[in-house]
């Protein structure tokens, strides 16, 4: 899949995953690139077509291209239930439509969006389709900056080779919106997400974990035969 293929896709996931969105929702604004696409189709129908919802974004860089468009943003707090979210993932299994999100870092927000939400889609392309989580993608693990190390030790027992996320072309950390670092942890192939997900949440100092488990209602999928519609 060329360059610009991958552009064509995310375009028409875009307009697709705008299509969702009726009068008066109250939406789940998603983070990355893809989720990029579907908040300028949103902007566009709020312009042209006097679309009006309830907009909730799951990072500041969601938020500030909504607001580029004139999208008005609420917050959990003054809307904590959501008709839908909608957001992109790094890794989708076939059956089951688990997930691996995070490579953006905004999985923590992202997580607590999608918890808000009746109903929760993701966009993706069919690269991002696997049978078993992990085939190419590390879990990214959200955790505190205190005691990093020790934190890092405890992923380590249960099986991670681990990475350190830090700035692109930069040996400082990369921080999450949240102000937290983020270990991106290879487990290799993951026969169990479920159990993996509880052992990763139990270890003191992680936050949350990129694994995505049992909450995807629908996966949009672009690829050489158009969209397809996965369900759970
Ligand atoms: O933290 C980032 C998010 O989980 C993204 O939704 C995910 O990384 C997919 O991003 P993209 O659509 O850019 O591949």
């Amino acid at each position: 899949m060329d360059a610009q293929q991958i552009v064509k896709y995310k375009e028409q996931l875009g307009k697709i995953g705008a299509s969702l969105v009726s009068q008066g929702m109250k939406v789940g604004l998603g983070s990355g690139s893809t989720a990029a696409c579907v908040i300028r189709s949103l902007g566009k129908r709020w312009q042209e077509e006097g679309l009006r919802f309830e907009g909730v974004p799951s990072s500041i860089a969601s938020a500030k291209l909504a607001e580029s468009y004139g999208i008005e943003l609420t917050t959990l707090g003054e809307c904590p239930e959501l008709d839908i979210a909608i957001d992109g993932a790094d890794e989708v299994t076939h059956q089951g439509l688990q997930l691996i999100k995070g490579l953006g870092g905004a999985l923590l927000r992202e997580k607590i969006v999608r918890y808000a939400a009746k109903k929760f889609v993701i966009v993706v392309d069919e690269r991002k389709l696997v049978d078993k989580l992990g085939e190419h993608t590390p879990v990214p693990v959200e955790v505190t900056p205190f005691g990093w190390e020790a934190t890092m030790k405890h992923l380590e027992k249960i099986g991670a080779s681990i990475k350190v996320r830090v700035k692109n072309d930069h040996p400082d950390f990369f921080l999450t919106d949240g102000g937290n670092m983020i270990l991106d942890c290879d487990f290799g192939i993951i026969d169990d997400p479920v159990r993996l997900e509880k052992d990763i949440i139990s270890i003191a100092g992680v936050i949350e974990s990129g694994l995505f488990i049992n909450c995807t209602d629908e996966a949009l999928v672009a690829g050489y035969n158009g969209i397809q519609h996965l369900y759970k």
